[in-house]
């Protein structure tokens, strides 16, 4: 069995090399052709975890239609912003029946669309198109580290057909009916991260950390329930288990981010330094969007907006937090 590996970031590459032990072989796209190269010719990814040494059947290409042809099913693993050019590029080479599997954290702006949403968008048939998230850093996967994700979707056919790829030893994969759950835990724990870094980078301890990821994933709850997903998703693997992983992790890019913001370093200036891509960042304006569309209060998420796109400084961003009188713990979840 062939399956293809659309994305050759971090991420991509570690699930390549985790689906590789599973299926005969794994295609990646490498939106560079030297990437595509480096795998190629020796087995490593030159740019994203170039310690890692691929097993020798995961090949790379620039071409989509290469990567695509023949395969059994197709993994996304583009940041959010390029998915939809990625996946409507892609859609012409892939068959009405190919199981897919998105990796993308995020919503689009604008059309307040979530990443299988997107996909199904460009490809149709938008019941064969399933979600995995967790708390997986792309880092200690490739160390063969313990781990565990969810893979969500409508159609458990192709949950199960995703899983057998991916399940290990090392990784234990759940499965779960609750796509946009999944996926909206997934882009919004990424702004919350920014906000942990951000309150350490400032010195704030470790009650600070806790108010923060406590009462981001009551925000993330109301967003999830508003957008039509299940609360209880959040308790979960792509909910809480991501929330603590992406907010204290070493190898976290939100929470870096947050800590170097803090420090005077501005989103470009990380992201150009880093070659990674900061999903919390852009998720801070769609979510803020889509939450001010559903009349969801989300006060960490507008803060963070706020502070990144409207020139609001740190300390007008705290006391428009603080400012705010405490009530009930939990509210918003009525219908
Ligand atoms: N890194 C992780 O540990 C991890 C874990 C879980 C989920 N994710 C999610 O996976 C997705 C991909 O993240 P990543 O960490 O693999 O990325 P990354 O930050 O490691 O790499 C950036 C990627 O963007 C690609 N890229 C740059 N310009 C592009 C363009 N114009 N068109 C298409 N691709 C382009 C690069 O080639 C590279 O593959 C994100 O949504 C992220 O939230 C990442
Ligand atoms: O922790 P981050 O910010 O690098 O995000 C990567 C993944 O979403 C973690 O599961």
């Amino acid at each position: 069995m062939k399956i293809a590996l659309v994305g050759a970031g971090s991420w991509g590459t570690a699930v390549a090399g985790l689906v590789a032990d599973s299926v005969d072989s794994v295609a990646m796209w490498a939106h560079s052709p030297q990437t595509a190269d480096g795998i190629n010719s020796n087995h490593v990814n030159p740019r994203y975890l170039d310690g890692y040494r691929l097993p020798d059947n995961v090949t790379a290409s620039s071409s989509l239609q290469e990567v695509i042809d023949g395969a059994e099913g197709v993994i996304f693993a583009v940041p959010s912003t390029h998915l939809r050019s990625v996946a409507h590029e892609a859609a012409v080479y892939l068959d009405d029946s190919v199981p897919v599997l998105c990796l993308t954290k995020g919503v689009e702006l604008t059309s307040g669309l979530l990443m299988t949403e997107v996909i199904g968008d460009e490809i149709g048939h938008p019941e064969r198109i399933a979600a995995l998230s967790g708390p997986n850093h792309a880092e200690e996967i490739c160390r063969g580290g313990l781990s565990a994700a969810v893979i969500a979707s409508e159609d458990p056919e192709v949950a199960e057909f995703f899983k057998a790829a991916l399940i290990s030893p090392a990784l234990r994969v759940y499965v779960s009916p609750d796509v946009v759950g999944v996926e909206m835990c997934g882009a919004t724990k990424n702004i919350i991260a920014i906000v942990c870094g951000i309150s350490a980078g400032s010195g704030y301890g470790d009650n600070t950390l806790a108010l923060i990821m406590t009462r981001g994933l009551a925000e993330i709850s109301r967003l999830v329930h508003a957008r039509g997903g299940d609360p209880m998703t959040c308790m979960g693997l792509a909910g809480m288990g991501d929330l603590v992983a992406t907010c204290t992790s070493e190898h976290s890019r939100n929470r870096s981010f947050g800590v170097a913001f803090a420090g005077g370093t501005s989103l470009d200036e990380y992201q150009q330094r880093s070659h990674m891509v900061v999903e919390g960042a852009a998720a801070a304006r769609s979510v803020s969007e889509l939450a001010r569309e559903l009349g969801v209060d989300a006060p960490l998420t507008f803060a963070l907006e706020r502070t990144l796109y409207h020139g609001g400084t740190l300390a007008e961003a705290l006391e428009l937090l603080t400012d705010r009188f405490p009530t009930q713990e939990f509210y918003g979840m009525d219908d």
